[in-house]
């Protein structure tokens, strides 16, 4: 039987989701839905989809991953192509956004709101422009696999980072090359991931830091989804790649630079370990009503 999905579109610098509130959790959409509605021709159009769902009403394996409830709201993520993520770095700060808008929650500039991800519970803070996440503790993770896309000349060694999902960092010469990247096609990495990973290309500012924050440009293919204008997991895996290279005595603040807009990412040490926060705007553009087989 078909449904009609009552969804809001948002994005947060360019990268965009269709969100829809499922508190009970009586409609999960299947894979095929998902593509349906995420794509940009047919359907609403988006990088992914995010459901609303009360952390309560989760099966037993995914309350284990929203910690025993200590957030309320869980963030069901999914790609465009139908498959899941662990984590969205720009998905979660829209999601808290829609939360707000739909009276779901209450959240003050200043306010922080636990949420429930496949990578476990996040904190996010309202502030005056946007909203920072605290994305946990990163893991240098997959290796240094080598990374080829269209348009590079030679494959290029990357950096595996997770951020609560897998992200590979490569590094290139300057702008010209960046630019010249063709992402359009997955790019392929040696070896391959058996998850799959997002992929960074980042080109270092020039200076690299100024007044103490360092500036990088990026350019990503997301796992699922394809090139997009942004990757707020992925800014912040480049900025801790770039910091890795960069060697001693570089920044723990970062401004990166992706097509859709400015994100920034903040390194701080904490009990469990260093934690990586992500902060940016998130924006709701429209609703709609999307009649689904
Ligand atoms: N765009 C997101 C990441 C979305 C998930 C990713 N494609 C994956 O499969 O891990 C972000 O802002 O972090």
């Amino acid at each position: 039987m078909g449904i009609d999905l009552h969804f809001t579109k948002g994005q947060g610098t360019g990268n965009d989701f269709v969100l829809f509130a499922d508190p009970e959790g009586e409609n999960e959409l299947s894979p095929t839905q998902i593509r349906a509605v995420c794509d940009r021709k047919f359907g609403v159009g988006g990088d992914g989809l995010i459901r609303a769902v009360k952390s309560n009403r989760l099966d037993a394996g995914a309350v284990a991953l929203a910690e025993d409830s200590a957030a309320e709201w869980f963030m069901d993520y999914w790609n465009a192509d139908g498959t899941i993520s662990e984590m969205c770095g720009n998905g979660i700060r829209v999601y808290t956004r829609f939360l707000i808008d739909q009276g779901l929650v209450t959240l003050e500039p200043g306010d922080t709101l636990a949420i429930g991800t496949r990578a476990g519970v996040r904190d996010v803070q309202r502030n005056r422009t946007g909203f920072q996440v605290d994305l946990g503790r990163w893991m240098l993770d997959g290796g240094e696999p080598l990374v080829r896309a269209r348009n590079l000349s030679v494959a290029r060694p990357g950096l595996g980072i997770n951020v609560g999902n897998p992200h590979v960092v490569v590094a290139l010469a300057d702008d010209e090359e960046l630019d010249a990247a063709d992402l359009s096609y997955i790019p392929q990495l040696d070896p391959e991931p058996a998850a799959g990973a997002n992929v960074e290309f980042v080109v270092p500012g020039d200076p690299l830091v100024v007044d103490g924050v360092g500036h990088i440009r990026m350019r990503v293919h997301e796992r699922g989804s394809g090139e997009t204008l942004s990757c707020g997991t992925g800014a912040a895996a480049a900025a801790l790649a770039t910091r890795h290279w960069a060697g001693a005595g570089a920044p723990n603040q970062w401004r990166v630079e992706v097509p859709g807009g400015v994100l920034g990412v903040r390194m701080f040490p904490t009990e469990d370990g260093e934690h990586v926060s992500l902060s940016g705007p998130a924006e709701l553009v429209f609703d709609g009503v999307l009649g689904l087989g």
